[in-house]
């Protein structure tokens, strides 16, 4: 947010407050949040709950870092004291460093910040016994005094940075369910924008476990977008991929995104959304070559965003494990195979088109408009 204008900034760190709020309130920790040095601060009432406040914080899109702290006044006495409490924990063989920022008015503070830092760094030696080391410590003690306040804290948890969610409107996600496409949502919306996530019900080729395992990813996607409507639609379409499955080719794969990506567009359409996403790679699977790429995207005037694009599988697998949607994505489903043996890998558009049922796609648009909404909570 820091390339932003002052004015975006400001707007963008309101929308962040908002979100923490959320996110905080949706695991039940009673919190305060303020917008105070052009950041957020969390004041939690209940002190056992600083962990799972900054845990909260750190799935947040927009945040880059969250350190659990202890506040005090900004005073010599009052920050050894609390740098004394905290090496309660901290184990002899554990290297550390005392790292001290000051802000504020020249005579706001009592202390210089390498003279607090060389005193500080005693305290904890004496305590402990551990040894200093400036360049690579096990553990940091970041002291950061400002103006009527100063905040301790030896641990800081990676946010997923990104922007706040909400700043960027709307987009439409196609989720399968399977291991892609729920990271390729969870991306867009670290940028920011909001998904409304579909999934297409393709009747014997899919089937009730299939939905049942979209949903479970969808519903872990939501967790990170409390307060937001991201409640998933389900779209059927058993009766056009069947008639697909029976009367296309070598297209037939093409005509099927083809098809899911102008139900995309028509519930972006209909729900004031400006793109629609997918979790396809480049080169992953027949119908995601650069020239097929062409003829799909050509049913719709939408973008397409695939920011899996240029993602490796062992990456994106990594990264569902981490945002906790690989164990749905993984549960069998047994769900048939709708590909040709001979999948085509360089389509002509006309060709495609050629081969495709008969108003394939305004069939498409009309099953979209009643898709059904699911209650995720
Ligand atoms: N049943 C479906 N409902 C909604 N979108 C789908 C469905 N099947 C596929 N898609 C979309 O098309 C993309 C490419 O389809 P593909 O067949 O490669 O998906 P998959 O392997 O079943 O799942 P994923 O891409 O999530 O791992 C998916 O990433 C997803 O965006």
């Amino acid at each position: 947010m820091g390339t932003k204008s002052s004015k975006v900034r400001g707007r963008m760190e309101r929308t962040l407050v908002s979100n923490l709020d959320a996110m905080l309130g949706s695991r039940g920790i009673d919190a305060e949040v303020e917008r105070r040095w052009s950041r957020p601060l969390i004041r939690v009432r209940n002190p056992e709950q600083v962990g799972a406040a900054a845990a909260a914080a750190a799935d947040t899109f927009g945040v880059v870092s969250a350190r659990p702290a202890v506040t005090c006044e900004p005073t010599r006495e009052r920050l050894l004291d609390v740098l004394t409490s905290l090496t309660a924990e901290h184990e002899p063989e554990e290297s550390f460093a005392v790292r001290v920022s000051r802000a504020g008015p020249k005579d706001a503070h009592d202390f210089g910040s390498r003279e607090l830092e060389r005193v500080g760094g005693g305290v904890v030696e004496n305590r402990t016994g551990a040894s200093v080391d400036l360049d690579n410590p096990d553990v940091t003690y970041h002291v950061e005094a400002r103006e009527g306040e100063a905040f301790v804290s030896t641990a800081e948890r990676a946010g997923p940075g990104g922007l706040p969610l909400g700043t960027q409107g709307t987009a439409v996600a196609l989720v399968s369910g399977g291991i892609d496409s729920p990271v390729a949502a969870w991306e867009v919306m670290k940028r920011g924008c909001v998904v409304a996530p579909v999934y297409v019900d393709l009747g014997d080729f899919g089937g009730p476990d299939h939905e049942a395992r979209a949903v479970s990813t969808m519903r872990r996607l939501a967790d990170f977008a409390p307060g937001f409507d991201v409640r998933p639609r389900v779209v059927s379409a058993g009766g056009l991929v069947s008639e697909l499955a029976e009367e296309v080719g070598a297209t037939r794969m093409l005509s099927l995104r083809r098809m899911m990506l102008r139900i995309g567009e028509a519930v972006a359409r209909e729900i004031d959304a400006h793109a629609v996403v997918t979790g396809e790679s480049l080169g992953q699977k027949s119908s995601q070559t650069g020239p097929n790429f062409a003829v799909t995207d050509a049913v719709t005037s939408l973008p397409v965003y695939r920011p899996l694009l240029t993602r490796d599988k062992p990456d994106i697998v990594a990264q569902a494990r981490k945002i906790g949607t690989y164990d749905d994505s993984t549960l069998p489903v047994g769900c048939e195979r709708v590909a040709p043996s001979r999948p085509e890998t360089n389509a002509a558009l006309e060709d495609v088109v050629d081969a495709e049922p008969e108003k394939l796609l305004r069939r498409a648009e009309k099953a979209a408009r009643a898709a059904r909404i699911v209650d995720i909570d």
